[in-house]
């Protein structure tokens, strides 16, 4: 089958800068792929060579087999594209903005016109669609960059930080629109910094540094690299932890009267734990598992990668 991406030994190099540095990403048609990393990765040079704002030095890439330099048309047209950078014609008002962007992807007047109602009141702006864009609020240009995104009804959406700088509701609302796409069938590219994003949205995630891809697995995969933590209640609680037998674990102590036990894979931790503290006449009360976040395994992730690289 067609991937909806593939970049194959990618490198973009500004001057003496090389921003990707032999880049292979694959993703799928159908899709909900997270580019995770940090500040300067290439995030945005990757983006920006998919939809033409920039030329690769080297290697391959494609958009649902269109080649992004030699078929730049049909690999544009594919995509809806949501950057990073308010690139909007202020002078206009928003419902004509998205017209013109329909009009540029060959879209018929008439049929432009419905789908940039259709894109507003998606969003939810519908009833802002004779203000100019600098007219809105901080969260309704968000929301405008995303509806510009989707009227040309693209089968790849690609989000540069979608939700930067929104608050915990405008961020749901988004969710909800963008879940709604990829539910529908739209393959969706996000880059974010919010790494809470990802792991609840994305099926899979690429971790990139220095122009390279370092990672690439679900976001479920990597937190179970991370550590998790275990808090066990017991009746009469022991000075110090017991002794225990098992593999995986990193560490078990007596805290403000528990026993926490940090462990890879907590969950499959605990029955064995149980077990072993009944066997010893413990008798527990409670138990109460705290996963491993993404961010902190990005965090290592990308630490440790830097630390070895200096
Ligand atoms: N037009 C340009 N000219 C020169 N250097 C550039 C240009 N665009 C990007 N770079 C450099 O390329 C590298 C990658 O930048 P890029 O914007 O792709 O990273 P990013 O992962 O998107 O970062 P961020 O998370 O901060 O948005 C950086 O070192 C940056 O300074």
């Amino acid at each position: 089958m067609t991937l909806a991406i593939r970049a194959r030994n990618l490198v973009k190099e500004y001057d003496d800068v090389r921003a990707l540095d032999g880049l292979d990403i694959s993703v799928e048609a159908g899709e909900f792929f997270g580019l995770l990393g940090p500040n300067g990765a290439g995030k945005t040079t990757f983006i920006n060579i998919l939809v033409g704002l920039a030329n690769r030095t080297d290697g391959e890439a494609a958009v649902f087999g269109h080649d992004v330099s030699d078929e730049y048309q049909q690999a544009r047209d594919a995509i809806g594209l949501a950057p990073q950078e308010y690139n909007v014609d202020r002078f206009f008002p928003i419902q004509e903005v998205l017209e013109h962007k329909a009009g540029y992807h060959g879209i018929p007047a008439g049929e432009a016109t419905r789908r940039a109602e259709e894109a507003l009141k998606t969003v939810g702006i519908y009833e802002k669609r004779d203000t100019r864009f600098d007219w809105l609020s901080g969260g309704m240009k968000r929301r405008f960059m995303l509806a510009r995104a989707l009227v040309s009804d693209p089968d790849l959406l690609i989000l540069d930080e979608p939700t930067a700088g929104v608050d915990v509701q405008l961020r749901r609302d988004l969710w909800d629109v963008i879940n709604r796409m990829n539910d529908a069938g739209t393959t969706i590219l996000l880059t974010t910094h919010y790494i809470e994003e990802a792991e609840r949205l994305c099926d899979r995630v690429a971790i990139m540094d220095e122009g390279r891809k370092v990672e690439e697995a679900s976001p479920d995969e990597l937190m179970d690299r991370g550590t998790d933590r275990i808090t066990v209640t017991l009746r009469s609680t022991p000075a110090t932890a017991p002794e225990l037998d098992l593999s995986d674990v990193h560490d078990a102590r007596i805290e403000d009267g528990d026993l926490v036990v940090t462990a890879a894979r907590g969950s499959s931790v605990v029955p064995d734990l149980l077990r072993q503290l009944e066997a010893g006449d413990y008798t527990v009360t409670e138990v109460d598992i705290e996963r491993a976040s993404l961010e902190e395994v990005f965090v290592d992730m990308t630490r440790t990668e830097s630390a070895v690289e200096a």
